[in-house]
């Protein structure tokens, strides 16, 4: 009887010993299973943090040299973009370590209709218009198959690009490796480039006030090219054709950051960049440097001013005015006379003497992007100041008008006597 208790016993110890650590397995088992899931869940986020689109620890796309923003806010630039291309994703296509997403050529080849839908071509290859199937346009480079670059070239360079994010750049969205073909694809910029605006007789000539906004956005662009990305962007390759304006006129930077083999002449070697926007300095030197991207913006904004094209002997242009301004007042009679005298003369001026430090000859002279955009910020916010101003005082006009109108006044006798009277406080009866 005793051995039989005492073996009950054993046995119930047994038994609670083995049920408290089955629960004590089954708690930590479940407890690992919850945190194996929320990783899987974070590996998005943190594959996300992982993308470098950042520019010296900020949110890539600060505004750098001053605090006046557009409608579209850095963040949500950003945020809005990623969540467009999430929403775009078919279960085919790829985010790749860079973030940006890779497509695969037949989706391309939808999207163009068989790379039919032909906008231009570069110097790279030809440039397509493509409807995604999430309704988006993008614009598809397809980079010339008889390029030097490798497979591990490209996949470095779309890395790179994809880490360069800001409003006034035409930003990298995603790519194609297949095939054989090198393919980046682009925002669509649907106004085209700032050189058909100014050259082509059918569109409508830009504005002065346009003209600004549009090398203020430039200037944007660049200043975060050389100072708000890590490690600095040179772009190299400055010019109205490389400049796109979306929907609403806004101006981006387009072609940065692409290793390019040689784009000029073929008497001068290793010579990066168009002719007519390369520094002096550099020709001489063969290095190229962030006031080259000056240099040829310099010109970028004579052409605004002059609406004239480099090639067509602007400079020329440039420097026969400059003896006559010495640098400061009179730029005026170089302005485009598609502007129609239609411009602020102290404005122009203001523009050109900028244009003109971008140009000088010894690159140490002229300013860096930076002062740039702040120059051209002030004349845009002081135009803006003045104009409301203006708006104000005609306000005041209006506001004048009844009075003025009063013996015309269509309102009934009656009325009009009621606000004779109201004007007379002092004899109303209460
Ligand atoms: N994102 C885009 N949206 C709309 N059009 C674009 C876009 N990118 C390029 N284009 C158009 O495609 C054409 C070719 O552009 P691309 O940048 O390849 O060459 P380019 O700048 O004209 O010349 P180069 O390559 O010699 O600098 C241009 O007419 C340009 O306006």
């Amino acid at each position: 009887m005793r051995g039989e208790s005492s073996g009950l016993i054993i046995g119930i110890s047994i038994g609670v010993v083995i049920g408290a650590a089955s629960a004590v397995a089954a708690f930590f088992c479940i407890r690992y299973y919850h945190r194996q899931r929320s990783q899987i869940g974070n590996s998005s986020s943190r594959r996300a943090a992982t993308i470098p689109i950042r520019a010296n620890g900020a949110n890539s796309c600060t505004v750098l040299s001053d605090s006046s923003m557009g409608t579209e806010s850095p963040k949500s630039t950003v945020q809005n973009g990623l969540s467009f291309w999430l929403r775009g994703i078919k279960k085919s296509s790829v985010i790749s370590a860079s973030g940006i997403m890779e497509y695969p050529y037949k989706d391309l080849q939808k999207a163009t209709c068989n790379f039919t839908t032909l906008i231009g071509q570069g110097s790279f290859g030809p440039v397509y218009k493509a409807q995604m199937l999430t309704g988006e346009t993008v614009a598809v480079k397809v980079l010339a198959t008889d390029s030097k670059q490798g497979e591990k070239e490209f996949q470095t360079e779309v890395m790179l690009l994809g880490r360069l994010h800001h409003r006034n750049l035409v930003n990298l969205v995603g790519y194609c490796a297949e095939k054989h073909q090198h393919m980046l694809i682009y925002v669509y910029m649907s106004r085209g480039s700032l050189a058909s605006h100014l050259y082509n007789q059918k569109l409508e000539p830009l504005n002065w006030e346009l003209r600004i906004q549009i090398a203020l956005d430039v200037a944007r662009g660049l200043e975060y090219l050389h100072d708000g990305a890590v490690p600095p962007v040179i772009h190299r390759d400055i010019k109205s054709s490389n400049i796109l304006l979306d929907q609403s006129m806004r101006a981006r930077v387009a072609d940065f950051g692409l290793s390019r083999e040689e784009m000029v002449s073929k008497h001068v070697s290793n010579i990066q960049g168009t002719f007519g926007y390369l520094d002096p300095e550099y020709i001489s030197t063969r290095s190229f440097t962030k006031k080259s991207d000056v240099y040829s913006y310099g010109v970028l904004l004579f052409e605004l001013i002059a609406g004239r094209n480099p090639l067509q002997g602007l400079m020329e242009h440039v420097e026969l005015a400059a003896m006559n301004t010495e640098g400061k007042d009179g730029w005026e009679e170089i302005g485009d006379p598609r502007l129609e005298g239609k411009f602020d003369v102290e404005e122009m001026n203001e523009v050109a003497v900028l244009a003109h430090k971008c140009v000088s000859r010894v690159s140490r002279r002229r300013p860096c992007m930076r002062d740039i955009v702040q120059v051209l910020s002030k004349i845009l916010k002081f135009r803006h100041r003045q104009s409301r101003k203006r708006d104000k005082e005609d306000e005041v006009v209006i506001l004048d008008m009844p009075r003025l109108e009063r013996s015309t006044s269509p309102l009934p006798r009656h009325k009009r006597a009621e606000s004779l009277d109201s004007s007379n406080a002092d004899s109303i009866d209460v």
